[in-house]
């Protein structure tokens, strides 16, 4: 019998002295159950993703440190092998690093695994910096169990499709009774069904079973939802942890099997997962509440415009930092409509934040008026409806600046998108909440949002209403784009295509059939492809954004913006 503990831990980046720290209690609390075994994520001594941090010197002597800290932590408990993800020297040519895992011992280093597969597609960049290991198995007999080791991605390459090797194949070959698989998998809707099904088919093919351990937490745009498993071969996943939390669970494996610390049959795991709303929810939650945390923000500011997208990125903001911590601002123009302003009080009623009201109509034609007398020519059009969302996006720059909150941009994946946002205006901000949610799913996390809390967080008036920048009398968005239901299902297949999930594929490849089948649909689909194209410039400019959907514009979506490409 072996007694493993599986340490979903939430590490920061960088902080190589605070993840020792909880690595270290971690592990005090396995060796206090007894554990043979305390299995940590992926670089968990530096945090995934360090990126060019491991091109520092510096960095990487305070990793050494880092290491020899947990080498004499481990002495204290010299019964405990404690499986760490971190950089190593790579001594070849190539890259000076491997992407390693160490099992240390009574002070020890008992075994040393390097990375076989570097991921660097999507928003992964490995071989940027890591030099990959040999096609060699690493197994160490453990108590009673002989266990195999491999690092994330290395799992992936099972059914032999993208990579020359696969190291699944070769561990198997050594023949373990168990292998380890460290991680760091961000998540996004869908993938936890893919990492399981991917898992557990490899457990299935081999006769091998699996622990897969995750870390949990807000990276930039990045969000790990932990939920590490443990899977048997025949019987599937039957251990999940917790899911956007830290876990520290100990299992028995005994006989090919894995039971709880107390020797009972794990509690049994839903294939079912939680909903896309739930899913979206904690996602960004999660990963406003460590990107301000991490940063040194306690506080937040929102421009209220009345409208969905601010009035969601205000509902969750309040989720993640507290009410006492959200502040919003009301900044009414000649073009505001009287429920900009009613509804912005309602939200905040509702919400319980602190709303302040900042009119800018006399800003905007002081501006306007010194501009002509400035330049010779009227600011008019698209300029001056630009300048309100300029204005306001100072206004609320300079609230930052003096009272220390971090601004959130509240633009949408469908705007940024097709670049319906002004630039230094509405696109301002540290950090974008809801980017990675079409228009729709914003209606539709709104309504979510006020079933789960049982009452109004989100006023009905304004779910209701139709989607206006109010930069121009009566203007509508459905003016200047394609109605958001028909203009999201082009944008899926356009910018997420072979990416999406099956019935999300379907229904947009549907709907753009549907279009293509005469010249105003065809137009539009071109339309809205040169806007995507044209507007990367934006993108560019923009904070990031949370990631919630596999294809999300930052890192996993790299276009050249001084190019044709419609
Ligand atoms: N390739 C390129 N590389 C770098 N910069 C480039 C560029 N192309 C244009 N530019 C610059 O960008 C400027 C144009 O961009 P920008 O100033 O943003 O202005 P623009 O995109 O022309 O206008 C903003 C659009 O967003 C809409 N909007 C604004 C605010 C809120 C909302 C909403 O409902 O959420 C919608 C508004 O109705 C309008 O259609 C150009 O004047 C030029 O300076
Ligand atoms: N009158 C306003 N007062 C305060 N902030 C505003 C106002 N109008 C716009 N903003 C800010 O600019 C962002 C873009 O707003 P706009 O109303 O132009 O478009 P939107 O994308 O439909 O957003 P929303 O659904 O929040 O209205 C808003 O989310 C808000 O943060
Ligand atoms: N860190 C990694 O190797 C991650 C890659 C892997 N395919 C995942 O997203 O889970």
């Amino acid at each position: 019998m072996l007694r493993i503990t599986v340490a979903q831990l939430n590490l920061t980046v960088g902080d190589i002295e605070g993840n020792v720290q909880r690595m270290v209690a971690a592990a005090e609390q396995a060796a206090a159950v007894q554990s043979e075994l305390v299995v940590f994520s992926e670089l968990a001594l530096c945090g995934y993703y360090p990126g060019d941090l491991l091109e520092e010197p510096a960095f990487l002597q305070r990793m050494e440190a880092g290491l020899a800290a947990l080498l004499q932590a481990s002495e204290q408990w010299p019964a405990l092998h404690w499986v760490v993800g971190t950089p190593t020297p790579a001594h070849g040519p190539g890259k000076r690093l491997h992407n390693s895992l160490l099992v240390l011992q009574g002070g020890q280093v008992r075994l040393h695994y390097a990375k076989q597969l570097l991921p660097t597609y999507n928003i992964f960049d490995e071989r940027r910096h890591f030099e990959p290991g040999p096609d060699v198995a690493q197994v160490l007999r453990i108590g009673s169990a002989q266990v195999g080791f491999l690092i994330c991605e290395d799992g992936w390459n099972d059914h032999g499709a993208d990579y020359a090797t696969n190291p699944f194949q070769t561990l198997a070959d050594a023949a373990p009774d168990l292998v380890v698989s460290i991680n760091a998998s961000p998540s996004h809707l869908g993938k936890r069904g893919q990492r399981q099904q991917i898992f557990a088919d490899a457990a299935r093919r081999h006769s091998l079973p699996i622990v897969y351990v995750n870390q949990i937490g807000g990276h930039d745009q990045l969000v790990y939802d932990g939920a590490s498993f443990a899977v048997e071969p025949a019987n599937g996943v039957v251990f999940e942890a917790q899911r956007f939390t830290e876990d520290i669970c100990t299992l028995q494996f005994k006989h090919g099997q894995f039971l709880t610390a107390q020797g009972q049959p794990p509690t049994p795991v839903s294939a079912q997962d939680i909903s896309s709303h739930d899913f979206y929810h904690r996602q960004m939650v999660l990963g406003l509440r460590d990107y301000a945390r991490r940063c040194g923000f306690t506080q937040a500011v929102v421009g209220s415009s009345g409208g969905i997208d601010s009035a969601l990125t205000l509902a969750l903001a309040v989720e993640a930092l507290g009410a006492s911590n959200v502040v919003a601002v009301t900044m009414p123009s000649e073009f505001s409509s009287s429920g900009s302003v009613d509804d912005s009080v309602q939200l905040c009623r509702n919400l319980g934040i602190a709303l302040h009201t900042h009119p800018i109509a006399d800003l905007v034609t002081c501006y306007a008026q010194q501009f002509a007398t400035s330049f010779g020519t009227p600011l008019r059009g698209l300029a001056l409806e630009n300048v309100q969302a300029r204005i306001r996006g100072t206004v609320l720059m300079e609230y930052s600046n003096t009272f220390g909150h971090l601004l959130l941009t509240t633009g949408n994946k469908s705007e940024i998108s097709v670049g319906y946002c002004t630039l230094y205006g509405d696109t301002n901000g540290g950090l974008g909440l809801i980017g990675d949610l079409y228009k729709t799913e914003v209606f539709a996390l709104a309504q979510y949002l006020n079933a789960q809390a049982g009452r109004e967080l989100i006023p009905q008036a304004i779910i209701d209403k139709a989607p206006s920048a109010e930069l121009a009398p009566q203007q509508k968005d459905a003016d200047s784009l394609p109605p958001y239901p028909v203009l999201d299902e082009v944008l899926k297949l356009l910018i997420e295509g072979e990416r999406l999930a099956a019935a999300e594929y379907a229904s947009a490849h549907a709907v753009v059939q549907q279009l293509q089948q005469h010249d105003a649909g065809r137009a539009l689909v071109q339309r809205v492809r040169q806007m995507v194209a044209r507007n990367e410039y934006k993108r560019r400019q923009a904070p990031p954004i949370v990631r919630v959907r596999a294809r999300a514009f930052g890192s996993g979506r790299q276009m050249p913006i001084a190019a044709h490409t419609v």
